[in-house]
């Protein structure tokens, strides 16, 4: 593991860590009724991987979402308190922003790869496009670039205009990061995006997220402990709704403070 931070245990400020950003008091209801994340406060520390684990239906998945706004595709979805992006002190879910530049800023990787039906090139140019860029070379140059930031433009150079529904599952992977690269997104969640993978694709995933993250903070949901051990600098252990224990990786995963947490980690429970 490279490029570990220093900090401090628990929900603190971290000490040699500026902050990408800040949540805080969030809650989160869905339209349901289900008040599924319980005031929340965090500090997603810049230019590191931050791993959000706990077991199913706690709500690592629902927490991820309210970052880029996910939740306002459905009406009656519900969020309180603020998650405030620096350095310009955006609370991307105050009402005045719009939700489709958060999306921008704010990137996504899902579980399973969902390159939409169009050519590669047509899946990376998508922002873009949404974003009204209409130069043709710089087009070009912006979808090379986040090929070659995935670690797939040699891959695919020679097919940019082939469907990307084509490429290898692990391809259509590194198809979709870059697709949420090629807008300079300040951020980028993962929501579980190896577990559709064998295990080659999967440690080319894990070897990308590692290189981003000089480029990129990151967030990353994952149920696999060795996963959040191997590629995490930070992790927050969630439980019906809460943070229970965030800190270093290594300290939470050798030391945690709370008993819960040990119990997780060690597979006594979950
Ligand atoms: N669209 C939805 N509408 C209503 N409730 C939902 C919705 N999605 C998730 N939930 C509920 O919110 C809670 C948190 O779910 P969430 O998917 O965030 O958990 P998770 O920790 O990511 O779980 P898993 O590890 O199984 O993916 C669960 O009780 C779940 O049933």
């Amino acid at each position: 593991m490279n490029n570990k931070a220093s900090g401090q245990v628990g929900t603190r400020p971290l000490i040699g860590d500026a902050p990408k950003a800040s949540v805080l008091n969030l809650n989160f209801h869905y339209n349901t009724g289900l008040h599924a994340l319980k005031n929340l406060n965090m500090e997603v520390p810049q230019n590191r991987v931050t791993a959000l684990i706990g077991p199913s239906g706690c709500g690592k998945s629902t927490f991820l979402r309210c970052f880029n706004r996910m939740h306002d595709l459905y009406p009656g979805n519900r969020y309180e308190g603020e998650i405030v992006l620096y350095p310009d002190n955006t609370n991307l879910l105050s009402p005045q922003v719009d939700p489709i530049e958060v999306r921008m800023r704010i990137g996504m990787v899902f579980q399973k790869s969902n390159p939409f039906p169009k050519s590669v090139f047509a899946n990376v140019a998508y922002g873009l496009r949404i974003r009204r860029e209409k130069d043709r070379h710089l087009l070009e140059e912006k979808v090379e670039r986040a090929l070659r930031e995935a670690a797939l433009w040699n891959e695919v150079k020679d097919r940019l205009g082939s469907l990307a529904n084509n490429l290898s599952g692990g391809q259509q992977q590194r198809l979709c990061i870059a697709r949420a690269l090629a807008t300079d997104p300040e951020i980028l969640l993962f929501d579980e995006p190896t577990s559709a993978l064998d295990p080659i694709a999967t440690a080319s995933i894990e070897e990308l997220i590692r290189q981003l993250n000089a480029k990129v903070t990151i967030l990353i949901v994952t149920h696999n402990m060795q996963q959040a051990a191997r590629l995490s600098d930070f992790v927050a252990y969630m439980y019906m709704g809460e943070i229970i224990e965030f800190g270093l990786t290594d300290q939470v995963f050798t030391t945690p403070v709370k008993n819960e947490t040990q119990n997780y980690i060690t597979g006594r429970f979950g």
